[in-house]
């Protein structure tokens, strides 16, 4: 509380801080603007009068700019000038000088004009003040750790118990409210706040979200907040690295006091070889003074070696602890955190920003410091020679010094932008090496250079300003103590003119400023470099500074019983906060038995894997094994019942061996070699040279897609897992390797509980249970003859997929011709037409990331997808594909380039490697003459067509609409 009422006030004068509760009841709303009529009524001046207006003119200004800023921020009219509520709440003032006019203010607006309730501006009106005020001097920046516990912050500011930092979350819960819900949001969760409701409730009244769908929006809304932290944070954090290397930082102590010292004893010497030595001409004076020079000279030198060798261990030691450090963060980030830091961004800050600081550690930081050492002794000399000398050199050289200390924050935040800029093209590059050939197949090159051309421009922008400002700093502090130091020559002058000060003296602040001018010349060509450094720090101390948050269970339940029983009670869940991606689902089953997760592409059924193996903790509900909660279950305990299986076989650079012992650390070779037996892969690795010692080579590129999975379920299978998670484990190898590795993962899931998530229908028939999932609410579940009876979306899919069958070892496709009379293309067609359509149907094997249609061309077949799934999007006029639907089994794609000059209205790119059937508009005229010039068979042309464009309008309308009513379905769902 102390520090909200007696901090100091955030913009200057106007004092937001002390509003832990209003300290006078809020004007009623029907008492419109008091003040105005006074002010415009203001009756002829007096001078006194005058003199207090521009005495208060400063503030009014103030006051209106705040008016002006709240009134943007809260969606409100402009205000004409004089006006407005300041002009009134500036009046009032005057009559309560001990009130805040800028608190009086955002009161009176929101309560005037947006009728907020009284009793709700102890949380709001600081909010709201805090961010209009932060936005002026940028500290308004909260870690995610610090979003949250809305119930606790609301308590503490309403009870006045709330702390600086309470004001400064609640200024930022007010931004994301405003940001997020408009003003009108705020105000609804105003009024619910101020009827005394449970937070969770206010939160469903007032944003229609529960209160942890709210607090995870507005910890994710975080994720891209700048910190704003400046040199002296820096510094501090710098001795604390520090601090565990005591014998360098004590020898670099004393060197940077032995040469401060001397800088100090150097004018006095001087001072006595020029008025008790030369000007007396007594040489026992001239050589002592001599010989306390040049000794002190060469102590200094050594010092100097000192400090060198203390700077050159420090640096490497401290920031090495700092990058193991970072790493070990880097382990301990949940999924959902790591989701909020850009790859880019952590690879560049190991390979840029530790190496910045690092070198700002060696060099600059040690650099400023002794300098800075070296101009505090100069002036405490400086004093000791002439007081009145001193005074003015202090005085000069503090004006003096003010200007670069404004231009240095400036420098600071240029340095911080430039860094979040150079992660952003550090994340882009890295994303164009990857999809090149995505790029280059959609030719898109023209536009990824056109979006580097953007991020270029940025970057310069950023980094001009980083230069610019970081020289200006340097060259602001040189131009300023030269000039002071000018000054003070020119005044000792003056001063020795009339006998006030000897020219010993003269001549020893000459020596003396010259050595306090070269130490501010070397702290300001070090400047740019420390401010640098600051930029690249505050990267690393926002991941440093992030709680490891990786789901812990309880460490006393082992979970010893064999498994028997697995249960989903009322999960919700959600990735973002913004919707929920998991609704309510309920699922139970005895183990071990075989589930198939199947549904729509985005319908959650990955979320069940993360959830089952923690990757990330459910918001609502619980997930039980054997009616324990998970979350309770020890960690390792839980990891070791489980392995997960899924598309990723990026492999460690590393031998097989390790890659499979990777599963279990303590496993023995005999017991490796055995999971490489069961996962049918020891054969392929005894015809290897170095057998299972094996370079894999860098993500394990030296071997095939399949290999590379039948390795990842050794290490699978080397955990013995009682439940094994599959997500479209084989979806992305080639047809024959999916077909050979499902073999192995049907023999291998046989006793164990399985959750098999799949595309393809053809495994649910084996499957104890199949749950299909549709928008993330569970829809479905039973055997598949069961939920083919229901006939429901799961018979549905069957549908379309039935009649489609890789066969042949996955080398071949083959389809029936009832499957072809299901496709509205061929509806008409009869059986003969049909068989020979069936004939020419052309089997092709795509890799993932091929383009088939090209939005705007008329190129390409027709194809019917019988492996994979085909994502198909339109680009929008900013230059960025929109998603129009995935497309998988069953689906068929490309009928435009059937017909003449028809544009294909979408752009159809796989999604994963692909099996399909394909037919090219000159086969399709050899069975049915669709081309032909008659009338008729142009009007048959117009005529699918016009279906493909009304089924393309009601794909977009749906999508468009789905999208709009997404928030509100959820908020329906929450309720
Ligand atoms: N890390 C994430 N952050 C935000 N949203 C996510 C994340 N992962 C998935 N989602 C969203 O959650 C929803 C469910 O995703 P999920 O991966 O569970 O679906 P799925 O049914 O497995 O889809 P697919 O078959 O395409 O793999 C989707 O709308 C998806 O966009």
């Amino acid at each position: 509380m102390a520090g909200i009422f007696s901090g100091p006030a955030t913009v200057p004068t106007l004092r937001a801080s002390c509003w832990m509760r209003p300290r006078f009841p809020a004007p009623s709303p029907t008492k419109r603007f008091p003040c105005m009529l006074n002010v415009k009524a203001a009756p002829p001046q007096s001078r006194l009068q005058a003199t207090l207006q521009g005495w208060f003119r400063p503030r009014a200004r103030r006051l209106e700019q705040l008016e002006q800023k709240l009134c943007a921020m809260l969606g409100l009219p402009a205000p004409q000038r004089d006006q407005g509520l300041a002009a009134a709440v500036l009046g009032e003032s005057r009559r309560h000088p001990a009130e805040d006019p800028a608190r009086r203010l955002v009161e009176r607006l929101l309560v005037e004009r947006l009728d907020m309730p009284a009793s709700a501006l102890s949380f709001f009106g600081l909010g709201i003040l805090r961010h209009a005020t932060a936005l002026a001097d940028g500290s308004s920046s909260i870690s995610v750790a610090e979003a949250g516990d809305l119930a606790g912050l609301h308590k503490r500011l309403s009870t006045g118990s709330g702390t600086e930092r309470d004001a400064v979350r609640v200024g930022a819960f007010s931004r994301f409210m405003l940001e997020t819900y408009g003003p009108k949001g705020l105000i609804d969760f105003s009024r619910a706040l101020a009827s005394g409701l449970p937070m969770d409730e206010v939160c469903r009244q007032g944003t229609g979200k529960s209160q942890a769908m709210l607090e995870l929006q507005w910890e994710e809304s975080l994720a891209d907040e700048q910190p704003a932290k400046g040199a002296w944070p820096f510094l501090r954090w710098t001795a604390q690295q520090l601090r565990p290397y005591r014998f360098f930082c004590t020898t670099l102590a004393i060197g940077v006091l032995i040469q401060t010292a001397y800088a100090m004893l150097m004018p006095i010497w001087l001072n006595e070889l020029f008025d008790d030595g030369i000007t007396p001409q007594r040489a026992d004076v001239i050589w002592r003074t001599l010989a306390y020079l040049i000794g002190g000279f060469l102590v200094t030198a050594s010092a100097g070696l000192a400090i060198d060798f203390s700077v050159s261990t420090l640096g490497p030691r401290a920031l090495n602890d700092v990058r193991q450090r970072t790493f070990d963060k880097l382990l301990g980030l949940s999924s959902r955190s790591l989701s909020r830091f850009k790859s880019g961004d952590i690879v560049s800050l190991f390979t840029n920003d530790i190496f910045i600081v690092e070198n700002a550690i060696v060099r600059a930081i040690p650099g400023i410091i002794s300098k800075a050492f070296l101009m505090i002794g100069s002036l405490i000399t400086a004093v000791l020679l002439d007081w009145r000398m001193a005074i003015a050199t202090i005085t000069l050289l503090a004006i003096a010094l003010w200007a670069p200390k404004l231009v240095g924050r400036l420098a600071i935040k240029a340095s911080y932008a430039r860094k979040v800029e150079d992660g952003k093209v550090v994340g882009f590059i890295k994303e164009t090496v990857q999809l090149l050939p995505v790029i280059r197949t959609l030719n898109l090159a023209h536009h990824r250079r056109s979006q580097f051309d953007d991020r270029s421009k940025t970057i310069y922008d950023a980094s001009y300003r980083q230069y610019l400002l970081g020289e200006l700093t340097g060259r602001a502090t040189v131009f300023a103590i030269s000039a002071a130091q000018l000054g003070i020559i020119g005044l000792g002058a003056i001063l020795s003119l009339s006998g006030t000060v000897s020219g010993g003296v003269v001549v020893a602040y000459i020596g003396l400023l010259l050595a306090f001018g070269g130490a501010a010349g070397g702290i300001a060509a070090l400047l740019p470099a420390a401010i640098q450094a600051i930029g690249s720090w505050q990267r690393i101390d926002g991941l440093l500074d992030h709680p490891d948050d990786l789901p812990e269970g309880s460490a006393d339940n082992k979970l010893d019983q064999p498994l028997s029983h697995v249960a989903f009670r009322n999960v919700s869940f959600s990735y973002t906060g913004d919707r929920l991606n998991l609704k309510d689902v309920t699922l139970e089953s005895p183990a071990p038995r075989r589930i198939a997760l199947v549904g729509p592409s985005g319908s959650g059924k990955s979320t069940i894997i993360n959830l089952l193996s923690r990757n990330y903790d459910a918001m609502s509900g619980s997930i039980l094994l054997n009616d324990t909660d998970i979350r309770q279950v020890d960690n390792e305990r839980l990891r070791s019942l489980m392995a997960v299986v899924n598309q990723d076989t990026t492999l460690f650079e590393a031998s097989i061996a390790y890659n499979i012992r990777i599963g279990r650390m303590e496993a023995t070779e005999a017991e490796v070699q055995q999971a490489a037996r069961s996962a049918e892969i020891h054969d392929f690795i005894t015809t290897l040279p170095h057998r299972y010692d094996t370079n894999v080579g860098e993500g394990g590129k030296l071997l095939s897609g399949g290999q590379r999975q039948r390795i990842v379920i050794a290490r699978a299978l080397l955990r013995n897992p009682q439940i094994l998670l599959l997500d479209e484990a084989t979806s992305a190898l080639d047809a024959e390797a999916e077909a050979a590795i499902n073999e192995t993962l049907g023999r291998i899931s046989a006793d164990r509980m399985l959750f098999s998530v799949t595309h393809r229908l053809n495994s649910c028939p084996d499957m104890d249970m199949v749950c299909v999932f549709q928008d993330g609410r569970l829809v479905e579940s039973g055997t598949h003859e069961e939920l083919l009876a229901n006939r429901g979306l799961y018979a549905g899919m069957w549908e379309k997929q039935s009649d489609i069958a890789i066969v042949n070892a996955g080398r071949d496709v083959g389809i029936t011709v009832d499957r072809l009379r299901k496709i509205p293309l061929f509806a008409t067609a009869d059986e003969q037409e049909l068989e020979r359509i069936r004939s020419m149907l052309r089997v092709e094997e795509v890799e993932s990331g091929t383009v088939l249609a090209i939005e705007g061309t008329t190129e390409g077949r027709f194809y019917i997808i019988a492996r994979g799934a085909v994502e198909s999007t339109v680009l929008l006029p900013d230059g960025n594909s929109l998603t129009m639907e995935v497309l998988e089994v069953g689906d068929f794609f490309g009928e435009f380039a059937l017909l003449d000059g028809i544009p294909h209205p979408t752009t159809c790119r796989t999604r994963l490697p692909c099996m399909l059937l394909s037919l090219s508009r000159q086969d399709l005229a050899r069975v049915a003459d669709l081309t032909r010039s008659s009338d008729e068979q142009s009007e048959l042309e117009k005529a699918i067509a016009a279906t493909l464009d009304r089924r393309l309008d009601a794909k977009l309308e749906e999508m468009l609409k789905r999208r709009l009513g997404e928030r509100q379905a959820d908020s329906e769902a929450i309720a």
